[in-house]
């Protein structure tokens, strides 16, 4: 593996960075580059991946949104990682946006006039949604497990962009930017209609920026599971984890991107990028070992499959 990032970064003036990160990674230790991410190792094949902020609840601040980038394209690059648990630490998942970070890039735009000013906002913008949609390009399922609060701008943009949502009993989830005079526009108001079925409660959480608690959040679909407190609902997300990492990763990986694929096309553009994915993904020996496993009435766990 470590010959794997050397080539691939060298050239990028990376190495360093990325060889601590992974270090970090496979000792379960907090990896030297991250400020707000805490990195282990649970098990050879999962990633945990914390946020740890907790003296100021999880605030997403500058370093946050560099780190996220940073983070998620190393999963991704990793192969010996098959599934992401994400989580915060202390006594909530998020508050969101941290009113120091957006007092400085927001309330003193830089800039000497409107086109330049209205240009830096804009990048500014694109690199937080980065911070996000990278959580969607990495093909491996990542899992999210929130507690307590998940609010501010931010907290649903985040979990939005997960693809597997569980919490505990005392969660409650916001999305309060229209408190702030804002509009939402790191992810919610585009992958929000698309993870819950209906259109009206969409608008009323934006609209209004009214907290859903849990159990309203597991009837309507915004997470699959809910656990009566933190430590079972970690124990669960790593035994979810633990089933996920142990079937094939072609498979797995190429579920997550072709679910994705899918949500954002029409059936027949799907079915057309499914075809052109499987002709040559079918030719995994994957599909035989799972085939003999089955065949032998074995579990896919009893099957050792390559790094991916
Ligand atoms: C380009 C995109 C534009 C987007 C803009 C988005 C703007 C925003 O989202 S602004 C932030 C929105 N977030 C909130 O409004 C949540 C604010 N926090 C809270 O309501 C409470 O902290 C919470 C209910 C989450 C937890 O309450 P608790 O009693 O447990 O903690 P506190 O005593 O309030 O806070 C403890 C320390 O954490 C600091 N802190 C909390 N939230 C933030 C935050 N969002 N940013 C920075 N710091 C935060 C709080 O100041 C305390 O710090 P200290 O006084 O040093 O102990």
């Amino acid at each position: 593996m470590t010959f794997l990032f050397r080539t691939a970064f060298r050239k990028q003036g990376l190495l360093i960075p990325v060889l601590n990160a992974v270090r970090g990674m496979s000792t379960g230790s907090s990896t030297p580059p991250f400020t707000t991410l805490s990195i282990s190792r649970p098990a050879d094949t999962i990633t945990h991946v914390e946020f740890c902020r907790p003296e100021k609840r999880n605030a997403m601040n500058k370093a946050f949104w560099s780190e996220m980038v940073d983070c998620f394209n190393q999963i991704a690059e990793d192969s010996e990682c098959r599934v992401v648990v994400f989580s915060g630490a202390g006594k909530l998942f998020t508050s969101g946006f941290d009113f120091m970070a957006v007092a400085t890039d927001l309330l003193q735009p830089e800039g000497d006039d409107t086109a330049r000013i209205s240009w830096n906002f804009r990048q500014i913008i694109v690199k937080y949604q980065e911070a996000f949609s990278v959580i969607e390009k990495c093909p491996k399922p990542v899992i999210v497990a929130v507690h307590g609060a998940c609010t501010g701008g931010g907290g649903m943009d985040l979990i939005t962009a997960c693809d597997i949502r569980l919490c505990t009993q005392d969660a409650w989830f916001q999305v309060k930017d229209v408190d702030f005079g804002l509009v939402a526009d790191l992810g919610t108001l585009q992958r929000l209609p698309k993870v819950i079925g209906s259109r009206s409660l969409v608008n009323e959480l934006t609209l209004t920026g009214r907290k859903m608690y849990a159990d309203e959040a597991k009837s309507c679909g915004l997470v699959s599971r809910v656990f009566p407190d933190k430590e079972t609902m970690m124990a669960g997300a790593l035994e979810m984890a633990g089933e996920i990492a142990s079937r094939s990763p072609v498979a797995v990986q190429g579920t997550k991107i072709n679910l994705i694929f899918s949500r954002d096309h029409s059936v027949e553009d799907g079915l057309k990028h499914m075809a052109s994915w499987n002709m040559s993904m079918l030719q995994t020996q994957d599909l035989m070992k799972s085939a003999q496993a089955a065949k032998e009435k074995k579990s896919p766990k009893d099957v050792v499959f390559s790094k991916f």
